[in-house]
């Protein structure tokens, strides 16, 4: 039995974990306790609360956000969630992990404090000759997490996981999602109808193994994951939060139903794209030749300049060759573009 912190009781009459997770940066005393309709509740750490419904479940669930700390819609989506099952507004049907990925990173309102957590997972965290860092030490426990949530589901249950963000630029399809790469595993048609119905038409399929959170559970726990960018990044209150009514909804049935029916799988509901290829910054003079305000998704003619790295021009090598994630501002040696070219479905879909 954990002791009883002094947070407890706010925290069941309020259902406010997320300020909680604000107030307690790095570290937060673990408890459980039990809500009125029989859900268990267990607070992890800071940022890290499980709901172990008491019926039978057979999917298991975790929702990040907070990867980024200025991914601020993502975080009002979940923050709401927690508050509306904690006051027994909203009954579970399955088993939920959520996380606040960086709360400190909240609290400046920044991307991260010393190092993107999102190039951190996989082990990647603990590095020989590597310093650690509070960044290196979240990713490692949240791993933890994740492992041990995922090891006391029901045997046979479905492992899921959305790690939630918003995009630095505008983006031509507004919300979209990165398929991690699956080692030749086929994509699935249920996920792909999942985020339609949370409003996601747009899927990039990755090709190579990576440090980000949704790969980490997709090849180390074998879980249906994604990193879901759901618009772009806004400070808090700015979000017009009816822009994610329907991935609210779409999340809250999935936590709450025994079983949720999408529709038929339809192809032409849907616009994927296949990486082409990434590029990394390797130089401190490294830059674009397009605006900050160019939006993802936006196409380059062949031969067109996408990117200098010191004195290495990138050239589009394909007709619409597209740009995702532009930052030149990356740290040497990370993805500072992605570049995409249209797919279709194929029997690589099942
Ligand atoms: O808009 C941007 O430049 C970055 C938005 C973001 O945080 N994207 C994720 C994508 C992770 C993935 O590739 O699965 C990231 O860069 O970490
Ligand atoms: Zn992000």
């Amino acid at each position: 039995m954990l002791a009883k912190p002094d947070y407890l009781n706010d925290l069941k009459n309020t259902g406010d974990f997320l300020t909680l997770s604000r107030n307690n940066e790095w570290h937060l005393e673990p408890s459980e306790f039990t809500l009125e309709n029989g859900t268990g509740v267990t607070v992890h750490d800071t940022g890290v609360i499980e709901f172990q419904p008491k019926v039978t479940t057979t999917k298991d669930i975790v929702l990040s956000s907070a990867v980024h700390g200025n991914e601020t819609a993502p975080i009002e989506i979940c923050d709401d969630l927690i508050k509306t099952i904690i006051k027994g507004e909203l009954e579970l049907n399955q088993r939920v992990l959520f996380i606040f990925g960086n709360p400190k990173s909240i609290n400046i309102g920044l991307r991260f404090v010393e190092e993107n957590l999102n190039r951190l997972f996989n082990g990647h965290h603990t590095v020989e000759g590597v310093p650690m860092n509070d960044e290196r030490k979240r990713a490692a426990k949240l791993e933890q997490y994740v492992t041990d949530f995922f090891s006391r589901g029901q045997q046979g249950s479905a492992r899921y996981h959305y790690d939630l963000h918003t995009a630095i630029r505008g983006s031509k399809n507004e919300k979209f999602a990165v398929y991690p790469y699956l080692h030749g595993k086929p994509w699935k048609k249920s996920q792909l109808q999942f985020l339609l119905s949370c409003g996601v038409n747009t899927v990039l399929m990755m090709k190579s193994p990576a440090t980000t959170f949704s790969y980490y559970s997709s090849y180390v726990h074998g879980a249906d994951s994604f990193t879901v960018e759901l618009g772009q990044v806004k400070p808090f209150g700015e979000n017009d939060m009816a822009r994610f009514a329907k991935t609210k909804q779409t999340l809250t049935a999935l936590i709450s139903q025994k079983e949720v029916q999408y529709p038929h799988f339809n192809a032409s509901d849907f616009e994927l794209f296949a990486v082409h290829r990434t590029i990394n910054r390797t130089q401190e003079d490294f830059s674009f030749p397009f605006s900050d305000d160019a939006e993802n998704f936006t196409g380059f003619a062949k031969g067109e300049l996408l990117a200098t790295d010191g004195d290495t021009p990138y050239y589009a090598d394909v007709e619409g060759e597209a740009i995702i994630f532009p930052n030149a501002n990356v740290a040497l040696g990370q993805r500072a573009l992605l570049t995409v070219t249209p797919m279709q479905v194929d029997s690589n879909f099942v």
